[in-house]
């Protein structure tokens, strides 16, 4: 059997600094999609470079994009050359997209309406990850798709064509990326097109930065009630020539819950008041468990406060969210995380890995169909770690770093899916 890496942690006694955040993930792979859609040539500034934003990068220049990167003072910056229209690609493309879900659904709905044909696959979690609700709202609008394997995941195969039809239905229960999908090739469509939103909304913080992206790229969404856009027809996305991608929130969550937890103030730069992400809002929570929190336009900075646990509607910051399950073994009492039901359908089953993991260190876990509730032990335990191959699991179990006993990560380096220096950058800011 092949050795598993692992990362031994010590016990650290404190935590302090300052971190300048990588790229958002959400936002850098919008901003390529968009630039590769619109008119004009883009420089997209702080891009991210991780996996699942060389998989974007990659997937573009197959499909003919031309971008050049450049680094500049340790800042990557990627050129984009606009194609002014959807992809135009007269050979067949395969197209692997590892297990970049904001890279899939995205290409998906892109794809679906541009001129080719094209194979969508991936990492072998990508086949169980569900894509059915966004391939059955492009069949309302014409699309030719079929899977390749089981009916509703990817891999897929795409016949391009263009598209109309004049409303469409999309069902948002899973996830919030089948609707940022679908709205962003809407313009495109040759009339108006009505949007309405089924089932019960999950991850709303993702849409409105959708939203808010497709605006600074010159494409305005109606608004018509909380379950119903209407996306004018024949507009096409404008270059807005630079656009600084923001410091990844979600990311900062492991910083700033390790000031929560052992002194601090640890400052964010990146990432603020002003932020377009909903995870911004992971420092709302911390503050509520107790944490001091103080906010700027653009940094975030948290210092020690007494952590109590509570319970938490946590649907619309998913990410963050389980960098609170780990935060919770610090805090006074339990801590309940709500609304959770598609932590299952990410990078692996997020709810059963998380349970299975608590429970090493010691604390008493239930697991719910679509919660947690956890209680911390007396005495936190030493353990080594799965991580599932799930960057957020190695990370967020990065904090067990602060009990008496440290912690062993196992597969440190699957955190390469959005933040490959992230034991680099942690490791800097604690004390030992
Ligand atoms: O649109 C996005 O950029 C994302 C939406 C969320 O997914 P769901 O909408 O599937 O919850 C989030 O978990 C993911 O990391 C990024
Ligand atoms: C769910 C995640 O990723 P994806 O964009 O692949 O859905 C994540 O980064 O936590």
């Amino acid at each position: 059997m092949k050795e598993v890496p692992e990362l031994h942690l010590e016990p650290y006694t404190g935590a302090q600094g300052r971190i300048r955040l990588p790229g958002s993930k959400s936002i850098a792979n919008r901003a390529l999609l968009l630039a590769a859609l619109a008119e004009g040539t883009t420089v997209l500034r702080n891009m991210l470079d991780s996996d699942d934003t060389r998989h974007m990068r990659a997937a573009l220049r197959q499909l003919g994009v031309q971008l050049q990167t450049r680094d500049i003072d340790g800042e990557l910056q990627v050129e984009v050359q606009g194609l002014g229209q959807l992809f135009n690609c007269p050979q067949p493309q395969r197209l692997f997209l590892g297990n970049a879900g904001t890279a899939m659904r995205p290409l998906c709905a892109a794809l679906a309406f541009s001129q080719g044909e094209f194979e969508l696959t991936g990492e072998p979690r990508m086949a169980e990850r569900p894509i059915g609700p966004l391939v059955d709202a492009l069949e309302q609008l014409g699309a030719q798709i079929t899977y390749q394997q089981q009916e509703g995941y990817p891999p897929l195969l795409i016949r391009g064509q263009g598209f109309s039809g004049h409303s469409v239905c999309i069902d948002g229960s899973l996830s919030s990326q089948f609707i940022s999908a679908l709205l962003m090739v809407l313009p495109y469509n040759q009339e108006d097109t009505l949007v309405t939103l089924t089932g019960e909304l999950v991850s709303l913080p993702y849409i409105e930065l959708t939203l808010a992206m497709m605006a600074r790229f010159g494409v305005e969404v109606e608004r018509i009630s909380a379950r119903e856009f209407r996306v004018p027809s024949q507009q096409s996305y404008q270059s807005p020539q630079q656009y600084l991608i923001e410091g990844d929130a979600s990311s900062a969550s492991y910083f700033l819950a390790a000031a929560a937890i052992a002194g601090g103030p640890i400052r964010v730069d990146g990432v603020g008041l002003q932020s377009l992400q909903g995870d911004k809002e992971f420092a709302r929570v911390l503050a509520q468990m107790g944490a001091n929190v103080e906010w700027g336009d653009e940094f975030i900075s948290v210092s020690k406060g007494a952590l109590r646990g509570g319970v938490f509607d946590l649907n619309s910051i998913p990410d963050a969210a389980m960098t609170i399950a780990t935060t919770a073994l610090f805090a006074e009492g339990t801590t309940e995380i709500r609304n959770i039901y598609n932590w299952r359908l990410k990078e692996t089953d997020r709810l059963s890995a998380m349970a299975a993991e608590l429970k090493k260190v010691g604390a008493e876990v239930v697991e719910g169909e679509d919660f947690i509730r956890i209680t911390p032990p007396q005495q936190l335990q030493h353990a080594s770690i799965a991580t599932y191959n799930d960057h957020r699991m190695a990370m967020c179990f990065a904090l067990l770093g602060f009990s008496d006993v440290g912690v062993t990560i196992q597969d440190p380096d699957c955190c390469a899916k959005t933040y490959p220096n992230f034991f680099h950058d942690f490791q800097s800011v604690c004390k030992k």
